[in-house]
C-alpha cells in the first residue's frame, strides 16, 4: 500500500440548513470558505467508507461552459443558478441531492462512497477511476461533451514526416538519456497507453491546461490531451497521428456499484433517472404536430394523412373527432390529428398537411418519449447480478 505524503488545503467548512421540515422538498443552502491551513499532512489514499446518510447523491460538474445543464439530458435534472451554489434539489425526484463538484472530484467521491451517482465525461471516469471495479456505467452516451483523448505532435521539424504512433516510437532520437517528452494532465491514461503500445523511451510532465503550448515552448515533444473540434491543435501547429487516439469520450451517467446494491433508494432513483434520460434523449429533435381537418369519418381522414410520405410519424396518426353543435346535437365535421415528427420533416409536413386540407397547424417540441423498458436497465441489473 503506497502512502503519499502531501500538503493539503483543509476541506471547506460547509454549513447547510433546511427550510421548514414540513416542506415537501427540502432546500439546502451551502456556504463555503476555503481556508489555507498551516501545512497539514494527509494520507491521499482514497478512503472507502460507507457514509451515514439517507439521501441519494448525484454529482454534476460544477463549472465550465461545456457542462451547461441546459444541454440535453441535464436540463431535466437540475439547474445550477449560481456558479457558487454547490448543492441543489431535484423537484421531480424526491430524496435526491445534487452536488456540484469538479469532474475529477465527482469520480473520486463515487469511489470513496460520498456520492452515489455522477454525470461526467467518460475520459474523467477512466482517468480518475483507474479501472476501479466499483464504478459502473449506467448510460454511456448522453449525447454531449463529445471529444477524444489523443496523442499529438508538432507538424514541423523532426516530426514533419511522422504520421503514425509506430513511426513516432521508432524515431532514432529517443534514447534512455533523451526520451520522448510528453506533456499531459492524464497521468494515468497517458503512460498506460504508451506502455500498452510498446513506446519505450518516454517521460511525462504534468500540466492542467493550455498544454498545446508545451511543444512550442520547448517543454515537451508531444502532448496527450482532449481534442474536440481540433481547433486548438491547429492553432498551435500540432497534429494527431494514426494509432494515437487513446479513448473516445462523451458525457456518461456513472454509479457506485456498492451504492446501487447497498444503499436504500439508489437503485430506484437510478432507474428513474435512466428512464428520464432515455426518454428525453429520444425526444430531442422530435415535435408533435396537431392540425384540424374536415372529413367524413376518422378512417377517411387517417387514410388521407397516411397517403402523404412526410406524415407517417413514430406511430399514428391519432385522429379524434372535434364535435360542434348541429341543430341541438353533437356532430363531428372536423377531426383533430396528432402526429410526432422529426425536426427536419416539419416544413414538408406542414406543406403536405395543407395540401390534404389541414388547417390550424400547431407544433410543439417534445420533452420525453417513454418507450418500452430500456435495454440499459436490463444491462445494469445483469451487471449487478440482480
Ligand atoms: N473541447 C472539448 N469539447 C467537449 N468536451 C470537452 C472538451 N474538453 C473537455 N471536455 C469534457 O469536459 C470535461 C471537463 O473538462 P474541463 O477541462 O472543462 O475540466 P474542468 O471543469 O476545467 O476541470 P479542471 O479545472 O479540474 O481541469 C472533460 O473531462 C471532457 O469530458
Ligand atoms: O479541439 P478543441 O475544440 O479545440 O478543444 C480541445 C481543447 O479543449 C480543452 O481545453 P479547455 O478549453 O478545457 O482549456 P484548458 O485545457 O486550458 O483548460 C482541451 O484541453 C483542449 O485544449
Ligand atoms: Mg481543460
Amino acid at each position: 500500500m503506497s502512502v503519499m505524503r502531501t500538503t493539503f488545503l483543509q476541506p471547506p467548512p460547509i454549513s447547510y440548513f433546511s427550510t421548514s421540515p414540513s416542506s415537501p422538498t427540502m432546500k439546502f443552502t451551502v456556504s463555503c470558505r476555503l481556508v489555507a491551513s498551516p501545512e497539514t499532512v494527509v494520507n491521499v489514499e482514497v478512503e472507502k467508507r460507507p457514509s451515514e446518510r439517507n439521501e441519494v447523491r448525484l454529482g454534476l460538474p460544477s463549472k465550465g461552459y461545456r457542462h451547461t445543464r441546459s444541454s440535453q439530458g441535464l436540463s431535466i435534472i437540475s439547474e445550477q443558478t449560481n456558479p457558487r451554489q454547490y448543492v441543489a434539489e431535484i423537484p421531480q425526484i424526491s430524496n435526491l441531492e445534487v452536488w456540484f463538484q469538479r469532474p475529477k472530484d465527482v469520480v473520486r467521491k463515487l469511489v470513496s462512497g460520498d456520492l452515489d451517482l455522477g454525470i461526467v465525461g467518460m475520459d474523467t471516469v477512466m482517468e480518475y477511476g483507474q479501472g476501479d471495479g466499483d464504478l459502473i456505467i449506467v448510460h454511456d452516451a448522453l449525447d454531449y461533451g463529445d471529444c477524444h483523448l489523443s496523442l499529438a505532435i508538432p507538424k514541423y521539424g523532426i516530426f514533419e514526416n511522422i504520421n503514425s504512433l509506430d513511426e513516432l516510437a521508432k524515431m532514432p532520437q529517443w534514447t534512455p538519456e533523451r526520451p520522448l517528452r510528453v506533456a499531459t494532465g492524464f497521468t494515468y491514461l497517458g503512460p498506460k497507453f504508451m506502455k500498452d503500445n510498446g513506446v519505450n523511451y518516454v517521460t511525462f510532465s504534468v500540466a492542467d491546461g493550455a498544454l498545446e503550448a508545451a511543444p512550442a515552448m520547448g517543454i515537451a515533444d508531444a502532448i496527450v490531451d482532449l481534442v474536440s473540434s481540433g481547433t486548438t491543435l491547429k492553432e498551435n501547429n500540432l497534429k494527431e497521428i494514426e494509432g494515437g487516439v487513446i479513448l473516445k469520450s462523451q458525457a456518461v451517467l456513472v454509479a457506485s456499484r456498492k451504492s446501487l446494491i447497498q444503499r436504500n433508494g439508489v437503485l430506484d432513483t437510478t432507474h428513474e433517472m435512466l428512464e428520464r434520460l432515455e426518454a428525453h434523449l429520444k425526444a430531442v429533435g422530435q415535435f408533435t404536430v396537431t392540425a384540424n381537418m374536415r372529413g367524413s369519418s376518422a378512417e377517411e381522414v387517417a387514410e388521407r394523412v397516411l397517403s402523404q410520405p412526410s406524415l407517417s410519424g413514430l406511430q399514428g396518426p391519432t385522429v379524434s373527432p372535434v364535435y360542434s353543435n348541429r341543430n341541438g346535437s353533437a356532430a363531428a365535421g372536423y377531426y383533430a390529428i396528432v402526429i410526432c415528427l422529426p425536426k427536419q420533416a416539419l416544413y414538408k409536413s406542414v406543406q403536405q398537411l395543407r395540401m390534404i386540407g389541414g388547417s390550424g397547424v400547431l407544433i410543439s417540441p417534445l420533452t420525453y418519449i417513454f418507450d418500452e423498458e430500456t435495454p440499459r436497465w436490463r444491462q445494469l441489473l445483469s451487471n449487478l447480478g440482480l
